[in-house]
């Protein structure tokens, strides 16, 4: 069976040549990110960097290296006005002309790098409205003007998934030829969920709406919902939102009262927004309690904010529970 490659797929779904070119450049340098992580320990790349990134978290030398990688893949490209990342304090000024705006996630889930687990890149495209040189006011915009969102999930096979507005492919990275393949072009979540997702471990630190929303999925048959839910934590959540596109769920970061001043430990820019972009273009729903994720208007390129997302049912019902 031939299948389409990213490039083909590209084309035949009239995506803009520009555009083309920033979604083929950040595929292309996550085929060399991959290669990295494949080596591992071989190639002296685990563990710390020593150093501690603009959110205040310790960088891992796979944080740093892919960092690196993907600024000077997007540096090149005429089509990238500026690049704004999770690793980075300021956004970067790249091309004059370029019509867009790029925000990522170099290692989503960099826990799991030192025990070779899932690990990801996330993207988010931007158009770029503002006026030359580029500052921050030009990257905050709501993730609705998103003009493609994606990820690159590090798992046992390397896969692309992409949305350009228009639903949510997958595609798996040919080792062979070291290009990606089109391997699911209907993507979609149910909209009753099975699964939930959150590090139960912070219980305590929820609000008294998420505690007891949880409690009674937990509950299961005999509890409120009359219904038993599995659940899954993988603590990366690339891999989290990924396993949500493929068999449904619902996955949650809420605030905590451990830091209360900080709204949540997900990024609006660099998680929050690409993911809510694939998730409700396969049909689900993306909420903080206070509303949708896509709608807000963010303030700052590092603002951080509580999320619940996936089964459109499942996260109004979760959403519910915080009135
Ligand atoms: O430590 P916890 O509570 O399991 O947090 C896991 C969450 O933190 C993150 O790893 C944050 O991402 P980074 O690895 O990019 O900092 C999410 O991917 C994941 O959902
Ligand atoms: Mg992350
Ligand atoms: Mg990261």
């Amino acid at each position: 069976m031939s299948r389409s490659t990213l490039p083909e797929f590209l084309a035949q779904h009239h995506v803009t040549a520009d555009l083309q070119t920033v979604i083929l450049g950040l595929a292309e340098v996550s085929v060399t990110i991959s290669q990295a992580l494949a080596k591992g320990a071989l190639a002296g790349i685990l563990g710390a960097a020593g150093a501690e990134n603009v959110q205040g978290e310790d960088q891992k030398k796979l944080d740093v290296i892919a960092n690196d990688l993907i600024k000077d893949a997007l540096a090149k490209l005429p089509a990238v006005r500026g690049v704004a990342s999770e690793e980075e304090t300021d956004v970067l000024p790249c091309h004059t002309d370029g019509r867009y705006l790029v925000t990522f996630d170099p290692l989503d889930g960099s826990s799991n790098i030192d025990i070779n687990s899932m690990v990801g890149t996330i993207f988010s495209v931007l158009p770029h409205t503002g006026s030359a040189p580029v500052c921050e006011q030009d990257f905050l915009q709501p993730g609705r003007n998103q003009a493609a969102a994606g990820y690159v999930l590090y798992g046992p096979s390397v896969m692309l998934v992409l949305s350009t507005g228009n639903g949510v492919t997958m595609f798996t990275l040919d080792q062979d030829s070291n290009t990606y393949l089109l391997t699911d072009a209907e993507v979609s979540i149910p909209a009753d969920a099975k699964e939930f997702s959150i590090n139960m471990s912070n219980q305590r630190h929820w609000t008294a709406g998420m505690q007891s929303y949880i409690s009674d999925l937990i509950a299961g048959k005999d509890g409120p919902r009359s219904k038993d839910f599995n659940m899954r934590w993988v603590a990366a959540m690339v891999a989290d939102v990924h396993r949500i596109l493929c068999r449904g769920g619902l996955f949650t970061y809420p605030w905590d009262s451990r830091k209360p001043e900080q709204a949540g430990k997900l990024r609006l820019m660099y998680e929050a927004n690409p993911m809510g972009f694939l998730v409700e273009q396969a049909g689900g729903e993306v909420w903080t309690p206070e509303g949708k994720i896509l709608d807000i208007q963010p303030e700052h390129i590092h603002q951080r904010v509580p999320v619940i997302l996936g089964a459109a049912n499942e996260v109004k019902t979760c959403v519910d529970y915080h009135k």
